[in-house]
């Protein structure tokens, strides 16, 4: 095909049928004939087009509940023939094989199929579409006789190039829609082979559900398939070449809203993802400011604007130059407030648009809107391979924590203690967090973030420490190993700790905390945060 060839005739197969009557309408506008397989036949023909069905074309009937449809050298010979090649024009001849200059598919619904609750076995298999991608790879690798559109979001440019065009295509487009039917027929089989990989084997029974044996556990492979969604100026450093990739599914970091602000940077991603994890964590309005991925402050308040102010006056000087996560919609109060501080980004659910406003003078401040993601998988790459791992989604119930000292926390202390627990899960390990809770709203005192050791964990928190570290509690990762990390806190004049336990020296570090005059919680969940 070229701009001298226009397109004749197009096969029209499409289980998604949104927009294909208006489209198909601007094709038979421009003189193309419509062929098409049952259902989209009569959708056409439904609206007053006229169509042409596919057995009239392959002189064979649809067959076998539809599995056998499209699957015929009349359809895929008249995709796939070179047309500038001799050999190729006369076999078709020869055969009575009809050419067709452009192929319209989305395929069964497969993946909607088989999340489905209670789906049957065979219903899952029954939607695995067959003919539909068999067209679709046929068509894309005959780009340059043939038009592969496998996306209803491209029928209205496709339709205007043709339109003026003389109802041609150029090449630049059939090459674009080629490459994104691949990417499409790749994907598609992707969804398969993790879909199935994660049931149990067939029984035979017409009426066995499809559940997923392993839906608790992890995957028996990660084929990942996630299409680039832009560039990035570059990596961690200015000399790693970096872009962001998207699941499609227009929720979390990777896909957010950004409302205004100069372009994002590797590092503002992840640290923006830090961030909204840890605020995304509490009920009340709650804000995380970052920096290299770890909290230098959070805080819960009673609106959004208190919060803040909580967070920042944790350490106002690490905040510089930031990344903020807010659990809640902005509002003015509140942008008044941040827009004082020099921020690289802020997430949020939303804005109001007098927040928008506000924010507007500081031309280059990024402003994300997120629709919430529940992050299911944590992978890691290492050489030679990759790690796969559940979210770390543990959260205590009342009946988790076991009070091991004398003294029980108040109720203040608890507060405090859940508080801090609940940051430290999002500090990188070693991790020691200090904070209190004025009113029951959580503060981050101190953070010592990523030690190698436990004790100077305990140590550069209450070192950092811009708010007393007297009168507040204590948060551990993990077990002190030995009571040196419990003294530190102590010292430092927390007067609670929460921790995990488990250690050896379990009983030596109760009877430190005792002596101390430390209340102490166990929680029985270590939360380790290594990178
Ligand atoms: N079996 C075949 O030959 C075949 N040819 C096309 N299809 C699919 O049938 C669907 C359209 O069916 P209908 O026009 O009957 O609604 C499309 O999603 C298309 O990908 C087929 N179905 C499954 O394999």
């Amino acid at each position: 095909m070229n701009p001298s060839n226009p397109v004749r005739r197009a096969l029209i197969s499409v289980t998604d049928k949104t927009g294909i009557v208006e489209f198909s309408r601007r094709l038979h506008a421009l003189g193309v004939e419509l062929v098409s397989t049952g259902g989209t036949a009569a959708a056409l023909r439904g609206e007053g087009l006229p169509v042409r069905d596919i057995s009239d074309l392959t002189g064979f009937p649809e067959m076998l509940d539809g599995r056998v449809k499209t699957l015929h050298p009349k359809v895929h010979g008249g995709i796939l023939h070179i047309r500038g090649k001799a050999e190729h024009v006369a076999a078709v001849e020869q055969h009575g094989i009809e050419p067709i200059d452009m192929v319209v598919v989305n395929l069964y619904a497969f993946e909607k199929t088989a999340a489905k609750p209670g789906v049957l076995f065979h219903e899952v298999v029954e939607n695995i579409d067959i003919g539909g991608p068999s067209m679709v790879r046929s068509a894309a690798k005959n780009f340059e006789d043939v038009a592969i559109v496998t996306s209803p979001g491209d029928y209205d440019s496709i339709a205007a190039e043709m339109e003026s065009a003389q109802g041609a295509l150029s090449l630049g487009t059939r090459w674009r829609l080629a490459k994104a039917a691949f990417a499409t027929t790749a994907a598609y089989d992707t969804a398969i082979a993790n879909a199935l990989g994660e049931l149990e084997a067939p029984t035979g029974e017409a009426s066995q559900p499809a559940l997923r044996d392993r839906a608790a556990g992890m995957p028996s492979a990660i084929r990942i398939n996630l299409p680039m969604l832009q560039p990035l100026r570059y990596g961690e450093n200015p000399h790693q070449a970096a872009a962001v990739y998207t699941d499609g599914s227009g929720k979390g970091i990777a896909n957010a809203r950004q409302l205004q602000g100069k372009e994002l940077s590797f590092n503002n991603l992840v640290d923006l993802d830090a961030c909204w994890e840890l605020a995304g964590e509490f009920d009340r309005p709650a804000v995380a400011i970052i920096k290299h991925t770890n909290p230098c402050g959070a805080a819960q308040g009673a609106d959004v604007r208190d919060a803040y102010l909580r967070a920042l006056a944790a350490d106002p000087v690490s905040a510089f130059g930031g990344v903020i996560g807010i659990n809640r919609e902005v509002d003015a109060a509140a942008a008044e407030e941040i827009a004082k501080l020099f921020v690289e980004a802020i997430v949020a659910p939303s804005f109001t648009p007098e927040a928008v406003e506000r924010f507007a003078a500081k031309k280059n401040l990024r402003l994300l809107q997120i629709v919430p993601a529940e992050t299911k998988f944590v992978f890691k790459q290492v050489s030679g391979g990759a790690l796969l791992q559940g979210a770390d989604r543990g959260t205590l119930g009342e009946s988790d924590l076991k009070v091991m000292t004398q003294r029980k926390p108040t109720d203040d202390e608890m507060a405090a203690l859940r508080f801090a627990w609940t940051v430290c899960k999002h500090v990188k390990s070693n991790a020691i967090v200090y904070a209190r809770a004025e009113g029951g709203f959580g503060q981050t005192v101190g953070v010592g973030a990523g030690q190698m050791s436990r004790v100077d964990a305990a140590r550069f928190g209450a070192q950092k420490a811009v708010l007393p570290t007297a009168g507040s509690v204590a948060a551990s990762d993990a077990f002190f190993p030995f009571a040196d990390g419990l003294e530190v806190v102590a010292a430092a004049g927390a007067t609670a700790v929460i921790q995990p336990g488990g250690s050896v020296r379990d009983a030596e570090v109760i009877a430190a905390a005792d002596r101390l005059g430390l209340a102490m919680v166990f929680t029985g969940m270590r939360h380790f945060r290594h990178g």
